[in-house]
């Protein structure tokens, strides 16, 4: 295989030119850096080297440009990793004290990096002169100036909401509305009630965080927080439910109502009227800036709550934009799965956020909020056995040290004195392990309640204590993909090779290396690409909208790459010509034939299509029309308003990412792609209801596994 050739920049020269020709640096990045420096006359070439990455690092999602590790994170060309051992890299302490020295940089201390904010989000102090500065500094992290001020605004906002007074609730009313709405009729008899401690949550602070993959209750236990709420407020409360894309909010507005009609009736008549919009209506989307929203801190939004979902594609810039618009007494709810594919522009705020490195410090056991965590929790008149193993203190709430989701980590119970601090609610299991972690060097408070100076509540509940509750006990299947996207999320390959080597009913492997293998090899594939696709022509054909979008979403061909063997194009190619021998007539009424199954490629908020969005072609009254899944009816669209789509018989996973269909094939990238991640694995096995099938080699399995995305932020850090 001969090397590629890449553009090189006719500015670049030196340690610049030596990036740009092996491709890590592309003309763009050249270009920008070297006209910024020469604005800024900087004169150091390994200064405007460490711009040109940092605008680099951007396209790639991260925020900013670690300068103690660039040199060893795998840099991705082409979609194709790259081994940069043999660049001319700058030694790391001398580069870092150039920065310090450089006209392009302010220098944020370091020592404030943890402080409260001042109000207005604003960021931290410089150097004297008042000279605009493109890049900062915050200690071995390099940020474009406008990117650490998104970071440093959401750092600042949710530290503030997490500082302020808690929202003031009669806790006892809050215990008998969770007594109402949570039982534990499926649970096992150990297993803590997660669901109710983050509906708790969700009810107690500002901001709280409900995090955890497909089908672990999440939109379940957001009806019942704001059920819970508006009893709390006479159904007074404002609600607003937001989500990234169109296709995410409408999933989430059928399934807060499906999850609401379950609810008693006296709780569920405040939530008859939600709706579910995108995070760019929320904020007043405006078609003249792409950046402004009519809803800023200056004309902040009217809501009480805000529950934002799928909030893992939500980018760092809009999480900035919503918590600079949002009144410092409204209740934010971020919901999502953090181990799903980040948001496709910088930032990964919900990992960030969910395990945020503060999340694992020690928690006073006198902490305000732990001490209105236990009061709603408690049941102090059924004392009953408590626990005393520790709990797994990897810091991941609710997870098991066995991996079991949702258990605890086994042990033994010992009786505890009634009533005692700290033994309330072990008689229901409400809150595991209620025994104070006792501060180092006094003895270890096994089998006692009692609590001393300096004690802190167990270290799987610090999390919690700061908002964030990771659900983890799948609801929905139960079956090998559960298992299978357990063991990806985990990172262990030997468990999710087992599952699938096993196969069954709900998961399948067809170990195959497509670089050498014709799909015409996959005749199970043919079979149900033919099956799912007559069906969806047929329902197109007899003007069965709500047939042909449902039938569209029963199979989906998912890759990692737009182009090549195993790229979006050669599957869509495939598919087609599959249907064409299948389907009588196939495609041919022209561009629009009835069965054409369209995907959205751009934002189109007036009419309320969205990138990623997908319907199918089908005949109506008036002709040909694109119908689109919209909760229980789909939305009729003309095909004149549809500017930006194309074909859809075969997605990215990313393109996928808000979306579920019944069977998934998913074509993994091979060995060297850049885009072989576990996040990439673990988005796209989740996105199958029914059954999962992938398509690639056990090397590029592992390698997925092992591999998690690595995106340079420093929100995680400074949380
Ligand atoms: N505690 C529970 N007991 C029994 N069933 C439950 C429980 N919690 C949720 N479910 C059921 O599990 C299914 C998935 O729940 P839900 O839609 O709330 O999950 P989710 O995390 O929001 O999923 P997704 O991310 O895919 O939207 C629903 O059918 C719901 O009724």
């Amino acid at each position: 295989m001969t090397a590629p050739v890449h553009e090189t920049a006719v500015r670049a020269t030196g340690v610049l030119a030596d990036f740009n020709t092996s491709g890590v640096l592309a003309v763009a990045d050249v270009n920008v850096a070297v006209s910024i420096a020469q604005l800024c006359r900087e004169p150091s070439p390994d200064n405007t080297l460490a711009l040109a990455l940092t605008v680099r690092a951007l396209r790639g999602g991260s925020v900013c440009l670690d300068l103690t590790s660039v040199a060893e994170d795998g840099f991705d060309v082409e979609e194709a990793l790259v081994d940069t051992a043999a660049l001319p890299w700058p030694e790391p302490g001398r580069w870092l004290q150039g920065l310090r020295e450089s006209p392009m940089v302010r220098v944020e201390p370091t020592a404030d990096a943890d402080a409260p904010a001042p109000s207005g989000g604003g960021v931290g102090t410089g150097p004297d002169d008042d000279e605009p500065r493109p890049l900062r500094l915050l200690g071995s992290r390099l940020y474009l100036d406008r990117y650490f001020e998104h970071e440093e605004s959401v750092r600042s906002q949710l530290l503030r909401r997490r500082r302020a007074t808690p929202p003031g609730v009669d806790l006892d009313r809050v215990e008998a509305l969770l007594d109402r709405l949570f039982d534990r009729a499926d649970l096992a008899t150990d297993e803590p009630n997660w669901q109710r401690i983050a509906a708790a949550n969700s009810v107690l602070n500002w901001v709280s965080v409900v995090a955890g993959g497909p089908g672990t209750g999440k939109t379940t236990t957001v009806a019942k927080v704001l059920a819970s709420l508006q009893a709390l407020h006479e159904g007074r409360l404002r609600i607003t439910l937001a989500a990234p894309t169109g296709k995410a909010a409408a999933r989430l507005e059928e399934a807060v109502r499906a999850e609401s009609a379950r609810l008693p009736e006296d709780l569920r008549a405040p939530l008859s009227g939600l709706t579910a919009t995108t995070l760019h209506r929320v904020l007043g989307w405006r078609p003249e800036s792409r950046t402004r929203f009519r809803h800023d801190a200056a004309h902040p939004l009217p809501w009480d709550v805000i529950v934002l979902d799928e909030m893992s594609m939500v980018s760092l810039p809009m999480m900035a934009r919503l918590l600079e618009a949002t009144r410092s007494g409204t209740r934010v709810i971020l919901v999502g799965d953090p181990d799903q594919l980040t948001s496709v522009e910088a930032g990964a705020v919900m990992a960030d956020v969910t395990h945020a490195d503060s999340n694992r410090q020690p928690v006073p056991v006198d902490d305000p909020r732990w001490r209105a965590l236990l009061h709603v929790h408690a049941d102090d008149r059924q004392p009953s056995p408590r626990r005393t193993t520790p709990l797994a203190t990897d810091g991941r709430v609710g997870a098991a040290s066995n991996g079991t989701p949702g258990a605890l980590s086994g042990g033994t119970t010992d009786p505890a004195p009634a009533g005692a601090p700290g033994a309330l609610s072990a008689g229901r299991s409400r809150i595991p392990d209620l025994q104070p972690v006792a501060a180092a060097g006094s003895a270890p408070a096994q089998g006692t309640a009692a609590e001393g100076p300096g004690e802190t509540v167990p270290p799987s509940m610090s999390a919690v204590v700061r908002g964030v509750v990771e659900l983890t006990h799948t609801w929905r299947f139960g079956h090998e993909i559960g298992a299978l996207a357990r063991a990806v999320r985990a990172g262990d390959a030997e468990a999710a090779l087992a599952v699938l080597r096993a196969g069954g009913d709900h998961v399948g492997w067809v170990e195959a290396d497509l670089s050498e293998t014709d799909p015409v090899a996959f005749p199970e594939l043919r079979a149900v690409v033919q099956r799912t696709g007559r069906s969806v022509v047929d329902r197109a054909r007899e003007g069965d909208a709500a047939g042909a979008v449902s039938a569209m979403e029963q199979h989906r061909v998912l890759c990692a790459h737009r182009a090549g063997p195993f790229g979006v194009a050669r599957w869509s190619h495939t598919v087609e010509e599959w249907l064409r021998e299948e389907v009588p007539g196939y495609g041919e009424e022209g561009e629009w034939y009835l069965g054409r199954p369209l995907l959205v490629t751009a934002n189109d908020p007036e009419i309320g299509l969205y990138n990623g969005d997908t319907g199918v072609v089908v005949d109506t009254p008036r002709g040909a029309q694109a119908a689109f899944a919209r909760g229980q009816q789909p939305t009729i669209h003309p095909l004149i308003h549809l500017d930006a789509v194309q074909s859809v018989h075969a997605m990215t996973v990313h393109k996928a990412q808000g979306s579920q269909f019944g069977e998934v094939t998913f074509v993994l990238p091979p060995l060297e792609s850049a885009l072989l991640t576990r996040e990439l694995l673990y988005t796209a096995v989740t996105r199958a209801r029914e059954r999962v099938e992938i398509i690639g080699t056990e090397d590029a399995l592992r390698q997925a596994i092992q591999r998690p995305v690595n995106r340079a932020s420093g929100l995680r850090q400074r949380l």
